[in-house]
């Protein structure tokens, strides 16, 4: 029988539901990592909320284990390649908590704009400290977005119901996209100098660890309020109290922190501050409908086979598998390199198919690689979603088929186009069967895309890779391979270097500062 483990706290739809589907559930919520990492072998899936990490360690021990169903949108608890790797779909809800997150965003917001908490515990106390407490009103403030998805979209909708300017900065918003949601779309500085509240909705990634910071908040202006409903680890916690004791911000409103829970936490206490407990998603409604939601797909995938809302996994017949496995690859990771590298906002892309491939079925290989280029932006795309979120965010896709093989019998060539430039890269299998990129803007490269991978484009003079190549040393980061190309001799040319463990930022800056180095990134697949 099949059989699921709940292990946070789900509305008790979810367990309704598996059992009306004939599937055994069993509900074991706060087990320690050791505890849930000696009884996850017996299950097929787990259903969970943020509470429950998903390890690399705990997938070990989940040998039955063919589904992780979180009943929310945020993915970052589950170490999705190691999922992949080990054949686990890993699948979230993503719109069933949005508005319930949007609505404590500004609940949050005006929280610190009127010091209601603080003013709560005094008058409680039989204080009745009127001059204590003076806020500032909402009306004609300026908010400033960061990340305009589906819950940024919803604040920035409430908040001009209350009648305040909003402006918004996101990669990934059209100017189409920001007109219809009635903002203002600027760049970050220019949202940092303009705002006197700022609100964050964006996934923790790479890209947004550490997005408000020291530098960040010298930008703000003086008496700027923060709400933070998205993630921790976001803010600098210790750079944000630093701020509020100078006075620079005026009050922070915090659901979620660094480290969770968050039992102490060096801005606790502090009068500018008002914490929930990651509460953005906590209303009856928003429960029962990730709940639902979760517990359904989870069974369908477990029964059926049939896939909703997968992050990390296509939704292919079985018929075409077989044929598109070794191309689905390929396709998700020349989209993953370009969205890796693309740091302004994507007009369009064209995705071209030549030889072998041309003949196949390649609407899958087109979701693949939209998957692929949208995921450093968004915790919520899919194989299947992708194409809707592309479109969305006004975004062109293009596909040309030529059966005709050029230099490689079979070829995908991903050109995309973004506010500043065109970007081409080009992929084949050698084998039959083992993606490898054969071309980055123009330039001729070899080299299969394994999981940490250096990328620099250079000038071609002589010195620059006994320069890299002792920067590396020198850190202890191991060349697995070294894949060089160039456009022509002393021309453009550029480099992928196969890591075997990852490089830390500062290794990547001095790379960065060598004269011959214009781009050098570390990309992860
Ligand atoms: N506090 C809570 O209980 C909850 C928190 N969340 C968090 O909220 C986040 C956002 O959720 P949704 O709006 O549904 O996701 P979404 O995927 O619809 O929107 C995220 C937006 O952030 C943008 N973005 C990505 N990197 C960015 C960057 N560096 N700068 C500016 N924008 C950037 C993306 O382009 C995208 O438009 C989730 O990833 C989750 O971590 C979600 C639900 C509940
Ligand atoms: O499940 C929760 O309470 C948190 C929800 C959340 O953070 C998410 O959906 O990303």
């Amino acid at each position: 029988m099949v059989k699921v483990l709940i292990s946070d706290k789900l509305s008790p739809r979810a367990k309704e539901i598996f059992e009306e589907r004939g599937i055994e559930v069993d509900v074991n919520v706060g087990l320690e990592p050791a505890q849930l990492k000696e009884i996850i072998g017996q299950y097929d899936g787990l259903a969970i909320r943020s509470a429950t990490t998903v390890t690399a360690d705990l997938l070990e021990s989940a040998e039955n284990l063919k589904v992780v169903g979180r009943a929310g949108i945020g993915t970052d608890n589950v170490d999705k390649p190691a999922a992949t790797q080990r054949g686990v779909v890993v699948m979230n809800t993503p719109f069933g908590n949005s508005i319930t997150t949007a609505e404590h965003a500004v609940a949050m917001m005006m929280a610190v704009a009127r010091q209601i908490p603080q003013a709560n515990e005094s008058t409680h106390q039989g204080k009745w400290e009127k001059s204590r407490f003076m806020g500032v009103e909402l009306f004609n403030k300026t908010l400033g977005l960061i990340g305009s998805g589906n819950i940024g979209s919803i604040v920035a909708d409430r908040a001009q119901g209350l009648k305040m300017k909003v402006v918004a900065f996101d990669p990934f918003l059209s100017p189409e996209r920001a007109k219809e949601m009635g903002v203002k779309k600027v760049e970050m500085d220019e949202l940092l100098s303009l705002a006197d509240f700022i609100t964050i909705h964006t996934p923790l990634t790479d890209g947004t660890r550490n997005m408000i910071n020291k530098d960040t908040i010298a930008k703000m202006k003086d008496g700027v309020r923060i709400i933070n409903c998205a993630r921790g680890g976001i803010i600098n916690e210790a750079d944000l109290l630093e701020a509020l004791n100078a006075g620079k911000v005026a009050g922070a409103a915090l659901d979620v922190f660094e480290e969770e829970p968050a039992k102490s936490n060096p801005l606790f206490g502090n009068d500018k501050v008002v914490c929930t407990p990651h509460l953005g998603a906590a209303s009856t409604e928003a429960q029962e409908n990730v709940a639902i939601q979760v517990a359904e797909q989870m069974a369908d995938y477990l029964l059926t086979g049939a896939v909703t809302n997968a992050l990390n996994i296509p939704s292919v017949s079985a018929e075409d598998a077989p044929k598109l496995k070794p191309y689905m690859i390929l396709a998700e990771q020349l989209g993953s390199f370009a969205g890796q590298l693309t740091e302004s906002g994507i007009k369009g892309i064209r995705i071209e198919f030549e030889g072998q491939v041309a003949g196949l079925n390649t609407k899958p290989l087109v979701q693949a690689v939209l998957a692929g280029l949208l995921r450093p932006m968004t915790d919520c795309v899919n194989m299947v979603n992708a194409p809707v979120i592309a479109r969305e965010r006004s975004i062109d896709v293009a596909e040309v088929k030529n059966d005709r093989s050029s230099d490689y019998h079979t070829l995908i060539r991903l050109v995309v186009t973004t506010e500043r430039m065109e970007r081409s890269v080009s992929g084949t299998l050698f084998g039959g069967d083992k993606p490898r990129i054969v071309e980055i803007k123009g330039i001729g490269i070899e080299a299969e895309l394994t999981k940490h991978m250096l990328y620099t484009t250079n000038q071609d003079k002589p010195g620059l890779i006994g320069e890299l190549g002792t920067i590396l040393a020198k850190a202890g980061a191991n060349i697995a391979t070294f894949h060089l190309g160039r456009a022509e001799e002393g021309g453009d040319a550029l480099s992928l270097i196969q890591l075997d463990a990852p490089i830390d930022e500062a290794i990547l800056k001095e790379i960065r500062d060598l004269p011959l180095v214009s781009q050098s990134k570390l990309l992860h697949f």
